[in-house]
């Protein structure tokens, strides 16, 4: 059935009026990426797939930051019939779970790979209250706290990287324009730990406006130590992925993922813009910003509000410190 919806569709032939042709591999042409190390998160499926495997075609040593080990391996062995000479790692991560980001970093690092693309990708969207292990919100846990403890984790590998290799190190965000959508304060902090003031559209937006928050303050901090390293976010634009399937029932998400192909972007198309920000040449120097179709876009008052970047980073770095202890008490 699913065969027969999409072929039905995709006579219509829609996907330009949707969105743009252009794809990852297009963007990532004549792109020399020998020598660079990529993390992706999320990239055993959609948008972070693509990322990963134009990324690895394209000469990148990529690792495959996976919370499903079979996934990524499957993902490895695919691009490598696909490319035999390209240079794949796969890692074990749950960015659901501080311990597990810590263990993920401790282990990268001491494969002492260097790191020149860090890709915070990994998503989920989700119909009700979930805690996480860390007993907060799920998606918040997963797009915001873990992509900033694991970014907080290698910044000192990729600032060492950039000046050793005198090639730009970038840290790249996948937000989304749902980060428009939110509480009214753009992020509410008791929602975060209270079931009861819980909207899933409000809980994710709010945690894709964090992605925005984050990729600033780090840009600020990196700016401010004169580090040769940029941090962005974007927007991958409207994608058949199956980001969905814990909002909907299996069925319904396979369905809609077969109705919506033609209409929306292909997980190609929708890595193009991640891809763009993370390599493109052009791009030397730009930093925190947000991005949409392969430019430069503006997000919204609330993601342009320092204060609550600053109240997010406080909030991050002191939910770390009581779980884990301060930076310096990790060591
Ligand atoms: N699909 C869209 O239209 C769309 C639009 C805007 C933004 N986005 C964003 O794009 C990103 C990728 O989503 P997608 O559409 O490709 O969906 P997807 O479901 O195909 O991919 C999400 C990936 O994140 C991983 N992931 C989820 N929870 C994780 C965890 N706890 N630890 C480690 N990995 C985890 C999944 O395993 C999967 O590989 C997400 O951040 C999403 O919010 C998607």
């Amino acid at each position: 059935m699913g065969q027969s919806l999409s072929s039905m569709f995709s006579g219509l032939n829609l996907r330009g009026v949707f969105g743009p042709r252009v794809t990852a591999d297009e963007v990532a042409r004549g792109v020399d990426l020998s020598n660079r190390t990529v993390i992706v998160t999320g990239a055993t499926s959609g948008i972070g797939r693509e990322t990963a495997r134009v990324l690895a075609m394209h000469g990148a040593h990529v690792v495959i930051a996976a919370r499903k080990m079979e996934s990524g391996l499957a993902l490895k062995e695919t691009i490598l019939t696909e490319s035999p000479k390209a240079t794949v790692d796969v890692m074990h991560i749950d960015l659901a779970s501080l311990k597990s980001v810590k263990s993920f970093a401790e282990e990268y690092k001491a494969k002492n790979l260097g790191l020149d693309i860090l890709i915070n990708n990994a998503g989920v969207f989700m119909k009700q209250f979930v805690a996480s292990d860390e007993g907060i919100e799920y998606m918040f846990t997963v797009h915001d706290l873990g992509h900033y403890y694991l970014t907080a984790l290698l910044l000192d590998t990729i600032k060492k990287t950039a000046k050793e290799s005198g090639n730009e190190g970038r840290i790249v965000f996948t937000a989304s324009e749902g980060h428009r959508i939110t509480y009214k304060e753009g992020i509410n902090f008791h929602s975060l730990t209270d079931p009861a003031l819980f909207n899933p559209y409000k809980a994710y937006g709010q945690s894709k406006l964090g992605d925005i928050l984050l990729a600033k303050e780090f840009a600020e901090i990196l700016k401010e130590e004169g580090a040769p390293v940029t941090s962005n976010a974007v927007h991958p634009g409207a994608v058949t992925t199956k980001l969905g399937r814990n909002f909907f029932n299996h069925a319904i998400t396979d369905v809609g993922y077969e109705v919506s192909k033609p209409f929306l972007r292909s997980p190609e198309e929708g890595a193009a813009t991640i891809v763009y920000v993370a390599t493109c040449p052009e791009l030397k120097g730009e930093t925190g910003k947000y991005f949409a179709d392969c430019a430069e876009k503006q997000p919204s008052n609330h993601a342009c509000n320092k204060e609550l970047r600053k109240k997010l980073w406080k909030w991050c770095e002191d939910f770390v410190a009581a779980r884990l202890g301060t930076y310096s008490e990790q060591k």
